[in-house]
């Protein structure tokens, strides 16, 4: 049976812009966005961040990667928040992202991004998703919705229906290429 493969893309705010924003981009300070240089550290704004109506304030998870699979066989999305990864220990991570069409991943519209460790993105409501290590377990932080986290983890631990998620498998499963 002939497998899919998905080639590994380098990240840039660009290639990224139809499922979310980069973060950290260097070329990307936010003109006109608040912002301070000096000798000693940068700030500058990146994004504004939305957990989605009646979403509250942003949640920020810490979580650990170990999935170093290249097989793609299934993907999540969350209808109503921002989702970001940042992974900021343990090296790099790929980030497989596929737009939505009526529900469902639009699997022609799939790609696969490298996420460098210390760049991440934030990415739009309804964008489906997976993530995988390159070499060996990577921390990340995520900023996310409370009330998707919770019922991210009824979805995941006891099979609950979700409402402000999805989980899906693919209708094919799909290789990422990671020779490159
Ligand atoms: N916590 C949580 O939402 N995790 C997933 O969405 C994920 O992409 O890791």
């Amino acid at each position: 049976m002939n497998v899919r493969t998905l080639p590994i893309d380098a990240l840039s705010p660009t290639s990224f812009a139809p499922y979310g924003d980069v973060m950290g981009w260097p070329a990307d300070l936010a003109e006109g966005e608040p912002g301070y240089r000096s000798t000693a550290s940068d700030f500058v704004h990146q994004l504004s961040f939305d957990t989605g109506i009646d979403g509250g304030p942003a949640e920020v998870l810490w979580v650990h990667y170990r999935d170093d699979s290249s097989r793609i066989d299934k993907l999540e999305m969350h209808r109503l928040t921002h989702q970001a990864v940042v992974p900021i220990h343990g090296g790099d991570l790929v980030q497989i992202v596929c737009l939505d069409h009526d529900g469902g991943p639009d699997i022609d519209s799939m790609k696969a991004f490298r996420l460098p460790q210390g760049l991440g993105v934030s990415m739009h409501p309804g964008c489906w998703h997976a993530t995988r290590t390159l070499d060996g377990e990577v921390t990340a932080l995520m900023l996310t919705r409370h009330s998707t986290t919770r019922e991210l983890v009824a979805m995941l631990t006891e099979g609950a229906a979700g409402s402000e998620s999805r989980l899906t498998p693919l209708p094919a499963a799909i290789e990422l290429d990671v020779s490159r």
